[in-house]
């Protein structure tokens, strides 16, 4: 079994001198949140940032900050209603990189049957685009992170419920409809 941390210990730190997203920039970055949204999470991430890695001080002390800085920010990206169709585009758009070599690491885990666990303080929807869209997403890839609840809205949903109903009724919390049917059912006979 082989065991790895996500952010900037399985992707790049920098690529032609220019830093690399970690999860969470990548969707800092992105059309996915708001302008005032992404000002505050840079605002959290230029204040927690420093702290996580200030090796002066004890992992005791660091670790209820971290807490407070994912929670903060994960607040702030509930509150922007992002759609999971947007995070694709997000990573696609991004300069996340896994390291170099990583299709060798990730096949010959894989072709041997050594399960790899990832474990993220990041957003584990995030990861697993990164590794999907580079093709190394096998099946003895294990993610341990933070995943995203989906709010599917009604809108979403409207055409799989066409395709399997003759009557699809939305914003309506009456009877009509069914009354309707049961007087020509009824008047009928
Ligand atoms: N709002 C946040 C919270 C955390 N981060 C960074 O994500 C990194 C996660 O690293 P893993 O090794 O657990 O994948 C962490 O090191 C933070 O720097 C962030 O960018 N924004």
């Amino acid at each position: 079994m082989s065991e790895f941390n996500f952010d900037m210990t399985l992707t790049r730190f920098s690529y032609n001198g220019k830093r690399c997203p970690t999860c969470h920039n990548i969707l800092d970055n992105s059309k996915a949140i708001s302008d005032e949204c992404r000002q505050e999470l840079d605002h959290l991430l230029k204040t927690y940032y420093p702290i996580e890695i200030d090796t002066s001080k004890p992992v005791s002390e660091k670790l209820p900050l971290m807490v407070e800085w994912w929670t903060k920010a994960h607040d702030l990206l509930v509150e922007q209603r992002i759609k999971k169709d947007e995070l694709a585009e997000a990573v696609r758009e991004s300069d996340a990189m896994l390291r170099e070599g990583y299709e060798l690491f990730f096949d010959r885990l894989h072709e041997h049957g050594i399960p790899l666990l990832i474990f993220s303080a990041g957003i584990g929807d995030i990861l697993e685009e990164v590794i999907r869209q580079a093709n190394v997403f096998h099946s003895n890839v294990k993610v341990i992170s933070n995943y995203m609840d989906f709010d599917e809205s009604v809108e979403e949903r409207k055409q799989s419920y066409l395709d399997s109903y003759d009557i699809v009724l939305v914003n309506d919390e009456s009877l009509e409809v069914p009354n309707a049917v049961l007087h020509y059912l009824t008047s009928n006979k």
